[in-house]
């Protein structure tokens, strides 16, 4: 058997020999970090493979990172390398950059100068996107260059594609997903190992998961970054990430872990986006999933994405969405998408958002107080006659029926004890109203715990 040794970029003999001749198509890479240096490592590995699925070798010509040091060690003398990013979306011989640098500040000019220089973008990156991407994309089809950007949601889990192109004989219904994989990893090490959070949050941290700012993640910002684009993607709207409501697991207590368990339910950060009659739910929160769903049992760094179409029913998209290779596989998938489609006609390439530029909606994104779900409520009570029936009252009065109620015994000479209810569907308004009144009863002692509750089907 034959072995080949493919230097970066160009294809082995055996396979590649009309490609190698072909022209190489040139990037410039903008970060080095953790899926900078992924990316660099992948496409330097596959490079035979990659050049035979894209039809012509893609070299990374020059690496800019403010870190000389860590861009010279990864890339061993490979290629050009530079601190200076600005020389690099100027470059007249490089034809995509990809960007993963992050956040919006250097990022967003550096993004937007690539694309008035006429080049093609790749990018992971879900805070400029969801907060500056109708001006990005935009921008670039004015210039008829692509912004590729699959490694923004759920890392390597090809959902954008799956999305835009798999799913485009459906109405999209609802898409519910686990899409931030440092908050999983941390209420899965917490649960299964009795971890602290700030054990856990140091860990996802060392194993590059976390965001530069970790309060993107543990406060749902990352998620509903993310899940703004997929809403777009899905509904045919612009990205409105100002619009999106945003709960993240800091305020998460582990009484409320356990008794949804008892309860059959497992906790996790969903991001949710839903079609309704009256406009579009954008949303992320701990939510109580049915523990028998798969998405329930999604542990540690892994997300999932849950999909309803019309036509096609559930469907199910599950891997790693963080990590150096895992995102890596994502961005590379884009580099070789922006190759083959580089010479096609700009009119007949995927749009951006899925929909045609002209043609789409402008659904209203619903207060959070007009979306339905299902709720789980924790009261400290009196342990006394009458108290369940004032409190049902109250809930009956806003229309509110009751699922499932528990009532914990109080403990050795406790006078009070936990009562954990969960009601069926209801308006989020319907239940802050019967909660102040709640709150005002003199058998309830503190503040009313609220989670909200989704089936996710049948
Ligand atoms: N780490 C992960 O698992 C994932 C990250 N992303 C996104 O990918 C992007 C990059 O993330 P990471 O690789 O984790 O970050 P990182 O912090 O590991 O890497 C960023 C790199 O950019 C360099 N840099 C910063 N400012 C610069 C400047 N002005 N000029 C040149 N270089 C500069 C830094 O020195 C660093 O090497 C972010 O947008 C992030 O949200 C997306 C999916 C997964
Ligand atoms: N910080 C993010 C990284 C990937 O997008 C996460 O934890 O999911
Ligand atoms: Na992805």
């Amino acid at each position: 058997m034959k072995t080949s040794k493919a230097s970066f970029g160009e294809g082995s003999p055996e396979h590649s020999e009309g490609y190698a001749a072909t022209k190489p198509i040139n990037v410039g890479l903008l970060g080095i970090g953790t899926v900078g240096g992924g990316t660099f490592t992948v496409l330097q590995r596959n490079a035979e493979e990659i050049t035979r699925r894209a039809g012509r070798p893609i070299r990374i010509t020059v690496v800019a990172d403010r870190n000389l040091e860590l861009a010279n060690k990864v890339t061993g003398g490979a290629c050009r390398v530079t601190d200076d990013a600005f020389s690099v979306v100027a470059d007249p011989e490089v034809d995509i950059v990809i960007e993963l640098i992050g956040g919006y500040g250097v990022a967003k000019e550096l993004v937007m100068k690539a694309i008035a220089n006429g080049k093609h973008v790749v990018t992971a990156n879900k805070a400029l996107l969801a907060t500056h991407g109708n001006e990005i994309f935009k921008a670039a089809q004015d210039k008829n260059v692509m912004v590729a950007f699959e490694a923004a949601v759920a890392g390597g889990i090809p959902i954008i594609k799956a999305v835009r192109e798999g799913l485009t004989a459906n109405r999209i219904e609802w898409i519910a997903g686990i899409i931030n994989g440092t908050t999983n990893f941390i209420l899965s090490e917490m649960r299964d190992k009795g971890l602290s959070f700030d054990t856990v949050l140091k860990e996802a941290q060392r194993l590059g998961y976390a965001e530069a700012d970790p309060t993107f993640d543990i406060e749902g910002v990352d998620a509903a970054h993310k899940i703004t684009i997929l809403s777009a993607l899905a509904f045919g709207t612009p990205v409105q990430f100002n619009k999106a409501y945003i709960e993240g697991i800091s305020k998460l207590d582990a009484a409320d872990i356990k008794y949804a368990e008892q309860l059959g339910y497992r906790i996790k950060l969903l991001g949710i986006t839903k079609r309704t009659p009256e406009g579009v739910e954008l949303r992320v929160h701990p939510t109580l999933i049915p523990a028998k769903r798969l998405i329930a049992n999604v542990e540690g760094a892994m997300n999932a994405v849950l999909v309803q179409g019309d036509a096609v029913g559930a469907t199910l998209y599950y891997g790693k969405g963080a990590g150096a290779e895992p995102t890596a596989s994502a961005v590379i998938a884009d580099l070789v998408d922006v190759t083959r489609m580089h010479t096609a006609d700009p009119e007949n390439r995927v749009p951006h958002l899925a929909f045609q530029p002209n043609a789409m909606a402008d659904l209203p994104i619903l207060a959070m107080d007009d979306v339905t779900t299902s709720y789980y409520l924790r009261l400290r009570v009196q342990d006394q006659p009458g108290v369940l029936a004032d409190i049902t009252r109250i809930l009956a009065d806003e229309q509110i029926s009751i699922d499932a109620v528990i009532q914990k015994e109080p403990g050795e000479g406790e006078t009070q004890t936990d009562l954990i209810m969960l009601t069926h569907q209801t308006r989020e308004k319907r239940i802050n109203a019967a909660i102040v009144k709640i709150e005002a009863l003199g058998v309830v002692a503190g503040k009313v715990t609220k989670l909200r509750l989704e089936e996710l089907g049948k």
